[in-house]
């Protein structure tokens, strides 16, 4: 049996980012499979740490997923979802999942030598390593945050134990909440709009890719 590849991809597209300060922003979404706070079935979600995913991101069975041997071949696929060759700045969002269970120095590396700007969307949970042009990072209630600074916090709002006043000291540029998807999404978004208004540190995300019907 062939042994387990090097990266894991759950699924690659290119859409707009739908979320916070890039909300609109063209981008490829590599969203790599696992994460550290929920095994993604759902006989687990009422035991996991993290609770409310939106997400799935079991296997390498999505659409442009798949697994990779290096990083120079994980980046060369990614680039090949990026559709224009002449115009703009390329930029791929690294999810999950949590991409920082497999974004290392090498693949960075590479994703920066065919000429991608890298954010992340990670839960905090682990360090990220240097050269990520913009961290992203969404604490979760129940998991202690490693990663501390970076370019954008955004919040699932409300979690009962991760309140916005937890994290309104630590070293990030901007501080988003984003109404927690499911349910309760209209109460959810009409609170962190409240909250907002009350506290204009803090801005609303929404996840407008939801909204719009896109990827
Ligand atoms: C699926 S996660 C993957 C990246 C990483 N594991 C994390 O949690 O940040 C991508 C983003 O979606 C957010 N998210 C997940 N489930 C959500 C939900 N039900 N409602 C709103 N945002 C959600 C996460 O907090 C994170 O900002
Ligand atoms: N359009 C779009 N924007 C996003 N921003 C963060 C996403 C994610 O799942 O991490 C996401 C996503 O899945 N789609
Ligand atoms: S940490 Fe992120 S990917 Fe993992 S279960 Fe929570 S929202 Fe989903
Ligand atoms: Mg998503």
């Amino acid at each position: 049996m062939a042994g387990k590849k090097r990266y894991q991809i759950k699924e690659a597209f290119y859409t707009l980012q739908g979320e916070g300060a890039h909300s609109g922003r063209p981008a490829v979404f590599c969203r790599f499979t696992g994460c550290n706070l929920w095994s993604g079935k759902e006989k687990h979600r009422a035991t996991a740490v993290c609770q409310f995913c939106d997400t799935d991101f079991i296997g390498t069975d999505g659409q442009n997923g798949g697994q990779f041997d290096s990083a120079d071949a994980l980046a060369r696929h990614i680039h090949g979802l990026w559709p224009i060759t002449t115009e703009g700045q390329k930029y791929v969002v690294c999810t999950g999942g949590e991409p920082l269970l497999q974004l290392d120095p090498e693949l960075i590396e590479a994703f920066h030598q065919l000429g991608f700007e890298i954010a992340i969307e990670s839960n905090g949970t682990l360090a990220a390593p240097a050269g990520i042009d913009w961290i992203c990072i969404s604490p979760k209630a129940d998991a202690e945050l490693q990663q501390q600074t970076g370019h954008e916090l955004k919040l699932v709002y409300p979690q009962l134990l991760a309140m916005p006043e937890r994290f309104t000291h630590l070293d990030f540029q901007h501080f988003y909440l984003q109404p927690m998807d499911g349910p309760d999404r209209e109460a959810n978004t009409r609170a962190a709009i409240a909250y907002c208004l009350a506290h204009p540190q803090w801005r609303l995300s929404l996840q407008t890719h939801k909204y719009l019907g896109i990827d």
